[in-house]
């Protein structure tokens, strides 16, 4: 039988990284005089990595900004995001339960982000989650990243997976549409960072808690 790999988003989903994200934002647009976002603007511009999050911070306070531009401030936010890190950024509950059980079942684990690959890794690191993971893929390790379903079936190869046997668990509608995409079974969480009812992604599941991630929900779903 083969293998299925469980496929994990970070922001929102293994992580609660939003007061980082928004400090490190915060400090990044101040250079620009931006007045801070708060932590509902952040389900907003977060999903497609931090330099489309600066981007959108800047949409979001009607302030012009040009691409040559952007290196600077994303330079800047790294410096930040990265001095600081893990900073208040945690699991959510239940997760490191959960993914012991997982693993001990036999699962391939792996994390595909739209996050940069140099941030993903040491956060990960820094929260002692590297070890569970067989492949971790940021938004700049290939040439595409969610929605597109590449991403997650290229992180699930890099992991030594199959890509017909896939469950993707992510926040955002990246995540779920990406699965949708690709036809590959999806389950939503609701304590991330989505701009929409989390009902409305169109996944296979949602869970309320990690707790329910069981090895009969994972077999019921892939099958
Ligand atoms: O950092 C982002 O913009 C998105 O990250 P995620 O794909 O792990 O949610
Ligand atoms: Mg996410």
């Amino acid at each position: 039988m083969t293998t299925t790999t469980i496929v994990f988003d970070l922001d929102g989903t293994l992580i609660d990284t939003a007061p980082d994200l928004v400090e490190s934002l915060n400090h990044t647009i101040a250079a620009r005089d931006l007045a801070p976002v708060s932590y509902e603007d952040l389900t907003h511009l977060v999903g497609q990595g931090a330099r489309v999050m600066i981007q959108r911070a800047f949409a979001l306070r009607g302030a012009p900004i040009t691409d040559d531009e952007i290196p600077a401030l994303l330079d800047r936010f790294i410096a930040h995001y990265e001095a600081g890190m893990p900073g208040k950024s945690r699991p959510y509950p239940g997760l490191i339960e959960a993914l012991e059980r997982l693993k001990a079942a036999g699962y391939i684990l792996a994390v595909c982000t739209n996050k940069m690959e140099r941030l993903a890794l040491p956060l990960l690191e820094r929260l002692h989650l590297t070890g569970y993971f067989t492949a971790i893929a940021g938004g700049d390790t290939f040439a595409f990243r969610k929605p597109d379903p590449a991403h997650i079936l290229a992180t699930a190869e890099r992991a030594g997976g199959n890509a017909g046997k896939v469950l993707m668990i992510g926040d955002s509608i990246n995540d779920i549409l990406a699965a949708r995409n690709g036809n590959i079974p999806s389950i939503a969480v609701p304590f991330g960072y989505s701009d929409v009812a989390v009902e409305e992604l169109g996944a296979s599941h949602i869970i309320g808690h990690f707790d329910e991630l069981t090895v009969e929900l994972v077999e019921h779903l892939v099958g």
